[in-house]
């Protein structure tokens, strides 16, 4: 991987198989690996300390190009769990390289996002959003994130309604999922830089590993109102 000098644990994969209860097409009889995660990187034993004193992981995944039977390649969804001061935990992601649309759901279904990213765009995920990461471009999607390290993400509503929200399709379209009866339309995002906690284009994401601010954003989310308020402002 071009974009990883440091060494590569064995990924955790997920299959057509692992995935079959959220895709459009469950029944699809398409076989093998769709996306690999390599959990907990760093490049040195020194930044790997850094990051375990701080709370947080530091992850790539692979999300291979194309589709299941029509629906483009994606992660299988999750929300986080509250964290101690009462919000749930959120997550920073960065596309290291290809496209992604990152769907973000709150809670409550009365909003859904998509933020098209291409290399070096940030993406928060808010405290209360739900998300799944769509490979829709011809080459790998390889993408990094931040997160505490204090939680387990939690399946089971994406498991219950079969999926987000919205399938895309692999013409580019999206389809509303039937199992969702009350649930916002869709709306679109660019991602956009969040300079008051350094999170912005030029600095890789990598880089923020050492600065101090991130084990509170990812630890202590309410401290961070004004930032969840505001990132998915139109
Ligand atoms: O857990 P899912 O929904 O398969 O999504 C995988 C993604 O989630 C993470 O576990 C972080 O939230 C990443 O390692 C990975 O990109």
């Amino acid at each position: 991987m071009d974009v990883w000098k440091g060494v590569l644990p064995e990924p955790e994969v997920r299959t057509v198989e692992d995935m079959r209860e959220v895709l459009a097409y469950p029944a699809c009889e398409q076989q093998g690996p769709l996306y690999y995660m390599y959990r907990d990187l760093a490049l040195t034993d020194e930044d790997h300390a850094i990051l375990r004193e701080g709370g947080i992981r530091y992850d790539i995944t692979i999300i291979t190009p194309g589709s299941v039977c029509g629906e483009f390649i994606k992660t299988k969804g999750h929300y986080h769990p509250e964290s101690p001061g009462g919000l749930q935990y959120p997550e920073i992601y960065e596309v290291l390289s290809g496209k992604g649309h990152f769907l973000l759901q709150s809670q409550d279904l009365t909003d859904v996002v998509l933020h098209p990213a291409t290399t070096g765009d940030k993406i928060l995920i808010p405290p209360g959003f739900g998300h799944v990461t769509i490979n829709p471009g011809e080459d790998p999607l390889v993408m990094a994130n931040i997160v505490s390290r204090n939680f387990e993400s939690d399946y089971s509503f994406f498991r219950a309604y079969r999926g987000a929200a919205y399938y895309e399709t692999d013409d580019g379209q999206f389809l509303k999922n039937p199992l969702y009866t009350r649930v916002a339309d869709l709306r679109f995002l660019e991602a956009v830089d969040h300079p008051e906690v350094g999170v912005v284009r030029e600095v890789p994401l990598y880089d923020l590993i050492r600065d101090p601010l991130i084990p509170d954003l990812m630890n202590l989310p309410e401290a961070f109102t004004h930032i969840w308020e505001n990132c998915l402002r139109d």
